[in-house]
């Protein structure tokens, strides 16, 4: 089943700065949102407010019927809430497959009084099973024994994603998930972004400096310019708005 993710009149304040100012973003389940916008936007800042690592002095997170404000980070990743991060956040010495697993381990330790400590055999192979589709999905399957250390950054990438993905999150943000990946990465990583999305109903949230992969895979977008949400609209109304372009796309962007 789809959730959206319903972020209203989010403002978060860095001392005097306003990294960002009354944002609304409404992003559907089952679909994959853009946010985009300039170096310093407040773009990570908002996710973070998404995600209770930041204090927003305003505003309200709902992911389906659950309202998320006020909860810790990790109950927000309880009620189906995850993300991943601009800089890979992956343990180098542990395998493919061992970091993938991390993903949904770590949840359905979640849910148990003590922690990591009594995992069923029932779960366990849930954890397998839901490892081994995401590799799948991901085309690392082939690399599942290898140490993630030693790759390179293109399969990191598909490794941080696969581990998203196996995890049984609701919705997703993702921040700047193809930094580091050439043309065809890049379009091999869009192509599993839509199709997971249109065989799960997970809805994506994702910031991302590619335009042409916003534009090929984002229903809507949203542009924060200034820590303010200045452009909301279908991803060719954005391409093609004067505002858009004069803030953010400049003259190095797509048709
Ligand atoms: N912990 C912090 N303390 C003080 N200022 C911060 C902090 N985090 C972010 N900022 C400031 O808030 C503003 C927004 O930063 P943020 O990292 O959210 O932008 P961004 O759009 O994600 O940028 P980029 O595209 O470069 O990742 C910037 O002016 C930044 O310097």
């Amino acid at each position: 089943m789809s959730v959206d993710l319903d972020v209203r009149n989010v403002t978060v304040k860095f001392g005097g700065i306003t990294a960002v100012n009354d944002a609304t973003v409404y992003a559907k389940g089952g679909t994959i949102t853009g946010l985009i916008g300039p170096n310093g936007a407040g773009k990570t800042t908002f996710f973070n407010a998404c995600t209770g690592r930041n204090r927003p002095t305003s505003g309200t997170v709902q992911l389906g019927d659950h309202r998320l404000d006020g909860h810790r980070t990790s109950n927000r990743a309880h009620h189906g809430l995850g993300r991943t991060f601009q800089r890979m956040e992956l343990f180098e010495s542990l395998s493919v497959a061992e970091n993938v697993r991390t993903g949904p381990s770590a949840h359905f330790s979640s849910f148990r009084l003590l922690g990591q400590i009594y995992a069923t055999r029932k779960e366990a192979a849930e954890v397998n099973r839901r490892a081994n589709e995401a590799m799948e999905r991901c085309g690392i399957t082939h690399l599942a024994n290898k140490t993630v250390g030693d790759l390179s950054t293109g399969h990191r990438r598909l490794v941080e994603l696969a581990r998203a993905i196996a995890t049984p999150f609701k919705f997703l943000l993702l921040d700047e998930p193809s930094s580091g990946l050439d043309v065809s990465e890049t379009h091999v990583f869009g192509k599993v972004l839509t199709d997971f999305v249109a065989d799960t109903g997970t809805g994506i949230l994702i910031v991302e400096h590619d335009m042409p992969l916003v534009a090929e895979i984002c229903e809507r977008i949203y542009v924060l310019d200034f820590g303010k949400i200045i452009y909301e609209g279908t991803t060719q109304q954005a391409l093609h708005s004067e505002l858009v372009r004069a803030a953010y796309l400049g003259e190095a962007s797509v048709a």
